[in-house]
This record gives structure tokens, C-alpha cells and sequence, in this order.
């Protein structure tokens, strides 16, 4: 990256609202992960997408299994989250929604329960330390888990929502988008809704997802991740785009979809669509370390490719605030921080 190019992006302050915590993991963490366990042979081009390289979806969820057996104890998840917490708020971003699948190992005596427990740990340590970044977390149900886990998974959720002094906001609904349907998992996300918990969903990520799309969208979310088969011109409708556009609901993460093939190429991503209809979107890295990139490099593609000067981009930054969880105090926080940071445009 050009060093003056990347200095104004890397200062640009930023909101991050779509990051998996285990496909957020740095080259660098996953490095002290293989040392400590060098018996599982695990190297680092079966975590990480390199530049260039581009693998297939299902190729994407294998590569999520092997960071989870790098990952498996409290103490492997209190690292991985701190350090991943750090790297956000040293690549500008002053706002983080983490979101990552509680899981259970016999082996470590890790359960769901202190999973949940050890992020939200690391994000007080992050705070304590005086790290600058708000960081909030999203618990999610992965879909090929199907109805009883994302239930369980709900009242979990529920009673940190009570217990994290609103640090567990949410919940999300994420795997595989080949795997089970969405039908399934309504009682479990409208239970979600109805005791408070924001609901983020994956939504029309692969093709020829109609009725789930449908479904979904009715519930309705508060906000959804890709929604790359949407519009017509896609295969999706007019019908979704009138709902995407009422709700004002855009979360779009371009490498992520061009490293994973639901989408041939930058020029090709679904951001020009929607942006150019003059739709809200906001820009997210989906998984750092897995497709290899930060919140920076994501602005700086969406503005050499869609030709964004760099008053465009920091009104984009700016306007994810609107569409953070957090309670409206933290959006005027924010907001002042944005007002004091703004460089002056010519
Ligand atoms: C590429 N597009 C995507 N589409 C759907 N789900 C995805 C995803 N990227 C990541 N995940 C979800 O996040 C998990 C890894 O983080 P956690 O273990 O939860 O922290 C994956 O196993 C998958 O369920
Ligand atoms: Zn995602």
C-alpha cells in the first residue's frame, strides 16, 4: 500500500460490525497458536486466504474447522480475542461488534458458558488497559448446529444480555449458508428477538435462497450480513431490495466475498448496486485473518475500485455509527470522536 494512502486510511476512524472472532485471527496469533501445538502439524496456508489466492465457500468453512482446533481452551480464547480486540483498535477501528460461536471441548473442559465468559473477560482487560476501541459482542448460532443448539444458544445469550453490562448485545446467525435451512431456526431468532437481543442475520450469501430469504427478512433482523443474491439483477428480487431499503439494513465485506467466490470480482461486488442507489451501507472485514486483510485495506478497495474520494469515504465511516447495537449514547460518542478527528477535505 502507498505509505501516504495508507496513512489516511489506517487514521481514518472506523466501525467494525461484521467480524467472526476465529476468522479474525492474525497471522502473528496463529503463529504462537501452531508453537504451542506443534503436535496437530497445522501450517499457516490451511488458516489463511493469501493475497491472490481465492478458494471456494466450502473451502472457506474448512479452513474455519482447522483455526478451531488451534483455538479449543480458556486460555487459547482469552489470547485470541485480546489480541484481536488490539489489532482492530491499532487499524483505527473505535467501535467493534465481536461475534464468534460458544463451543464446548471435552478435552480442555472448556463449555459455551465460559466461552462467553472468557470473551467478555477479554474485552474488560482490553478496557482496563485503556485500549481505544468499544468493543460489544454478539453470541452466534452456527446453522448446521439446526434448531435445539441455536435455542440453547438464545438462552445463553439471554442471560448475559442481563449479566455483561451490555457488552453481549445480539445474537448472529452464521455457518455454512449451504448447510440446513433458516426455516428451522425462526423460533430460536424470534425468541432472540422478543427478549431484546439485536438479531443479526447472514443472509442470501449463495444463490437461490428465496424462501429463506423471504423468511428471514420477515422476522424481521436488525440488521444483515452480504445479502449478495438480493437484487434482481443478482437472481434475487424486487420485492427483497423494497425491504432491504425500508429497513435500511447493509453490511457488505468485499474481499471476503471475492477470496470465497460468491462474488467474481471487486468491480462485480453488490457495493456498487447498492451504494450507488444511495442505500446506507457499511463496509466490514467478515474475517481478517482468514481472507488476509484489516478494516484499512477494505475502505481503501472500496475507493480505488468504486472511484470514492476521501470526503465519500469518511462519510461512510462515519455513517456505520447510525447502525451500531449500542444504546444511542454510545452513537453520540462516537459521533463527537468522528467531529474531532476530521481532517479538512479540499
Ligand atoms: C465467509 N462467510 C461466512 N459466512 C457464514 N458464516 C461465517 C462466514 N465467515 C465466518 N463464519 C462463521 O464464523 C465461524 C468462525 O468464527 P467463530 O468460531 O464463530 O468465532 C465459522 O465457523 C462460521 O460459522
Ligand atoms: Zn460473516
Amino acid at each position: 500500500m502507498d505509505k501516504e494512502v495508507d496513512v489516511f486510511y489506517r487514521e481514518l476512524p472506523k466501525v467494525e460490525l461484521h467480524a467472526h472472532l476465529n476468522g479474525s485471527v492474525s497471522f502473528q496469533t496463529i503463529e504462537k497458536l501452531i508453537c504451542s501445538k506443534p503436535q496437530l502439524n497445522i501450517k499457516h496456508n490451511m488458516t489463511a486466504i493469501a493475497k491472490g489466492q481465492r478458494r471456494t465457500l466450502d473451502e472457506c468453512f474448512q479452513v474455519f474447522k482447522v483455526i478451531h482446533q488451534l483455538v479449543d481452551s480458556e486460555e487459547d480464547i482469552l489470547m485470541v480475542a485480546t489480541d484481536v480486540i488490539k489489532e482492530f483498535a491499532a487499524d483505527g477501528v473505535k467501535y467493534l461488534e465481536l461475534r464468534s460461536t460458544p463451543r464446548e471441548e471435552a478435552t480442555t473442559g472448556l463449555s459455551k458458558r465460559k466461552y462467553i465468559e472468557t470473551v467478555i473477560q477479554a474485552i474488560q482487560q482490553c478496557k482496563k488497559e485503556g485500549v481505544d476501541i468499544d468493543v460489544r459482542f454478539l453470541v452466534a448460532i452456527d446453522r448446521r448446529n439446526g434448531s435445539q443448539v441455536a435455542m440453547e444458544t438464545v438462552q445463553l445469550a439471554e442471560e448475559f444480555l442481563l449479566s455483561s453490562d451490555g457488552l453481549v448485545i445480539g445474537i448472529d446467525l452464521s455457518g455454512d449458508p449451504t448447510v440446513g435451512h433458516g426455516r428451522d431456526l425462526i423460533p430460536a431468532l424470534q425468541r432472540a428477538k422478543n427478549s431484546g437481543l439485536k438479531l443479526s442475520l447472514h443472509l442470501s450469501e449463495v444463490l437461490s435462497q428465496h424462501d429463506e430469504t423471504d423468511l428471514l427478512l420477515d422476522i424481521p433482523p436488525d440488521r444483515i450480513g452480504h445479502g449478495t443474491f438480493l437484487h434482481p439483477e443478482m437472481g434475487g428480487s424486487q420485492n427483497f431490495v423494497d425491504k432491504v431499503v425500508q429497513k435500511k439494513y447493509h453490511l457488505l465485506c468485499l474481499t471476503s466475498n471475492v477470496k470465497g467466490q460468491t462474488v467474481q470480482c471487486y468491480d462485480e461486488h453488490h457495493f456498487k448496486y447498492w451504494y450507488k442507489m444511495g442505500h446506507p451501507v457499511v463496509i466490514c472485514t467478515d474475517d481478517k485473518g482468514v481472507f488476509a486483510t484489516d478494516l484499512s485495506q477494505e475502505y481503501k478497495i472500496a475507493a480505488t475500485t468504486f472511484g470514492l474520494d476521501r470526503e465519500a469515504i469518511w462519510k461512510l465511516s462515519k455513517q456505520a455509527i447510525d447502525y451500531i447495537f449500542a444504546p444511542d449514547s454510545v452513537k453520540q460518542q462516537l459521533k463527537q470522536r468522528w467531529r474531532e478527528l476530521q481532517p479538512e477535505f479540499k
